[in-house]
């Protein structure tokens, strides 16, 4: 039975347990970890997953399929998913109806025990399973999977229930006899989460911070990140959540999307992904306006083209590894990931050459040999489109190392360094997501002015670092580089945020910088009502400054 209306959402009176970063485990040789990871990645090889598609806790096999290869060895199937129907796309927007009023009204504890749960099962006895997932299904390494499908997923579901508890919290002031609160509503409407490829985590947040706030949602996953998301929702199935609050929809994105933008009941859009798609989505929104009940919450995590800036006293041990780790981890293919550098030219020469050893000892190949730093790029349509900025360097910059790619076995792109002379190259503006980094050299007595080059140069704003030993250069940098980048770094690379520590999201190009895993974003998730009780109403309509003289 329904239960009666409670302004449930000002239940904030129990406190979650207390958060903290989920520890990364470090799959050292001989650490248990890395058996018990290794005996998961030989059992999932090995099987082939028929992923269906998810309705209202119903799965679905429509019969028209996609593989799921390894991008490392991508003759090896790992399984299949089956493309949602148009019959399935209205069946979930019926699902995500159905199930709102009574997730909406459920204890807010209630709705936070079941992502709690998650983060705890994903912290035990799933990890392999998404670790596994992840690696050989987007070609991560151990370490880069459990800092994403590990540590980074349990973080968002763990630290997004603290951040509710104070959202909630926050009430307005009552004056005597009175009583003012604030009621978080979820929106009147369902939630169109669409997930990249390359962030485990960044699917099972897109649309589990929606529901967490009482939301309904439908889940397009990325094509190439079927297996991680597919284990995500069967996780959170394993922890409690009903039918109906996500439905996880994958399928051709265009029609799927555009059924979904064109209902009246599109309450908002969770979108993280390249640029063009968000824009495309954006346009769409706006020439269907009118046909909306709500004005719908668009949020939109996009593309980088991020940099590391050195001034003449920066480190340069410490600044060559942060563009090696920052470029070439998970090759390249973060939003993140270091794709320009600017050297002054005192340091270049050290920095090129501390560069190019690394990157001759780069272990490149097939992520369940632990030795190797970079596996490979998620498909061939990744590995066309890098291949033809490999052939824009070799026309307009110098290849200092790397510049090749082979697809026999797998989609490998060599970790790549070019420099060019022109401030405006092509390479420098556009993102590649690809393991591809551009230098460009400036004069030593050119800082500012390069600084405000790095500043104009390309259409995002995501992340950047500056590396300076000298105070004033970083005070600089704060200055010029302002609105550069959303998550800003001195003396570290540009990628790793972590949920909690540096709450991740760009401006410009970058997105709406919402700020994934933060209150931020959760509030753009709530509808809030403003509600005045009135204890002792006044029972004469006239003010007491119309009394007689
Ligand atoms: N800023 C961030 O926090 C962040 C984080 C991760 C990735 N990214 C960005 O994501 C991009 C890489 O991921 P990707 O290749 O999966 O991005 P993508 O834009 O190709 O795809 C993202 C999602 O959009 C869907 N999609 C594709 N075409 C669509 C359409 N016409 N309508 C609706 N949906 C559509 C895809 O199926 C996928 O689910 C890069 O640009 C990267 O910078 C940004
Ligand atoms: N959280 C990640 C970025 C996610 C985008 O791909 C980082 O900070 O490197």
């Amino acid at each position: 039975m329904m239960s009666d209306f409670t302004v449930a959402s000002l239940a904030a009176r129990r406190r979650v347990p207390a958060v903290v970063n989920e520890p990364i485990r470090s799959h050292a040789p001989g650490t248990p970890e890395r058996a018990s990871l290794k005996q998961r990645l030989a059992s999932m090889a090995g099987e082939h997953v028929d992923i269906p598609v998810i309705v209202n806790g119903k799965e679905y096999r429509t019969g028209d399929t996609a593989p799921v290869v390894m991008p490392h060895d991508h003759a090896h199937v790992l399984g299949t998913w089956h493309k949602a129907t148009p019959e399935l796309v209205q069946e979930a927007i019926a699902a995500t109806a159905a199930a709102r009023d009574e997730w909406s009204r459920w204890a807010w504890e209630d709705r936070a025990a079941v992502f709690l749960r998650a983060a705890e099962l994903l912290s035990t006895t799933w990890r392999d399973t998404l670790n596994a997932a992840t690696m050989l299904g987007q070609s991560k390494t151990a370490f880069q999977s459990e800092i994403d499908a590990a540590c980074e997923l349990i973080d968002f579901f763990r630290f997004n229930c603290a951040y509710v508890e104070d959202l909630y919290g926050e009430q307005p002031l009552s004056e005597k006899g009175v009583w003012n609160q604030t009621d978080y509503r979820p929106l009147e409407g369902f939630v169109y989460a669409v997930s990249p490829f390359n962030f485990t985590a960044i699917g099972g947040n897109l649309s589990g911070a929606p529901a967490l706030v009482g939301n309904t949602v439908i889940w397009k996953p990325a094509q190439t990140a079927m297996l991680s998301g597919y284990y995500v929702m069967k996780l959170l199935e394993a922890a409690g959540l009903p039918p109906g609050v996500i439905n996880f929809v994958p399928g051709d994105p265009v029609p799927i999307s555009d059924a979904l933008l064109s209902h009246a009941d599109l309450g908002g859009v969770h979108f993280t992904g390249s640029t063009t798609v968000f824009n495309s989505m954006w346009k769409t929104i706006g020439s269907r306006m009118g046909a909306y009940r709500s004005y719908p919450r668009i949020v939109g995590e996009t593309g980088g083209k991020d940099f590391i800036m050195a001034h003449a006293s920066a480190d340069v041990d410490a600044l060559a590894v942060a563009i090696v780790r920052g470029a070439f981890e998970y090759q390249g293919q973060k939003c993140s990931a270091c794709s320009r550098v600017y050297i002054p030219q005192s340091l270049w020469a050290g920095v090129r050459d501390r560069m190019v050893a690394m990157m001759a000892d780069i272990g490149m190949g097939d992520v369940r040999d632990f030795r190797n730093f970079m596996g490979a790029v998620i498909d061939e349509k990744s590995f066309t489109k890098i291949g033809g900025y490999l052939d824009e360097a070799r026309a307009t910059g110098t290849i200092i190392s790397g510049g090749t790619a082979s697809k026999d076995v797998g989609y490998f792109v060599a970790p790549t360094l070019v420099q060019v002379e022109d401030p405006g190259a092509r390479l420098l503006c556009e993102e590649i997501f690809g393991p591809f980094v551009t230098a460009y050299v400036y004069p030593d007595d050119q800082y500012v002015e390069t600084m405000k080059v790095v500043d104009r140069t390309s259409p995002y704003a995501l992340t950047g670092a500056i590396f300076a030993d000298d105070r004033h250069a970083v005070r600089l940098a704060h200055t010029h580089l302002r609105n550069a980048a959303g998550n800003f770094y001195i003396n570290d690379k540009c990628t790793g945020a972590v949920v909690g520590q540096q709450p991740f999201g760009g401006a410009r190009g970058s997105g709406t910088n919402d700020k994934a895993g933060s209150k931020l974003n959760l509030l753009r998730w709530v509808s809030a009502r403003s509600i005045k009780e009135t204890f002792s109403p006044p029972k004469d309509y006239r003010y007491p400054f119309m009394g007689e003289e």
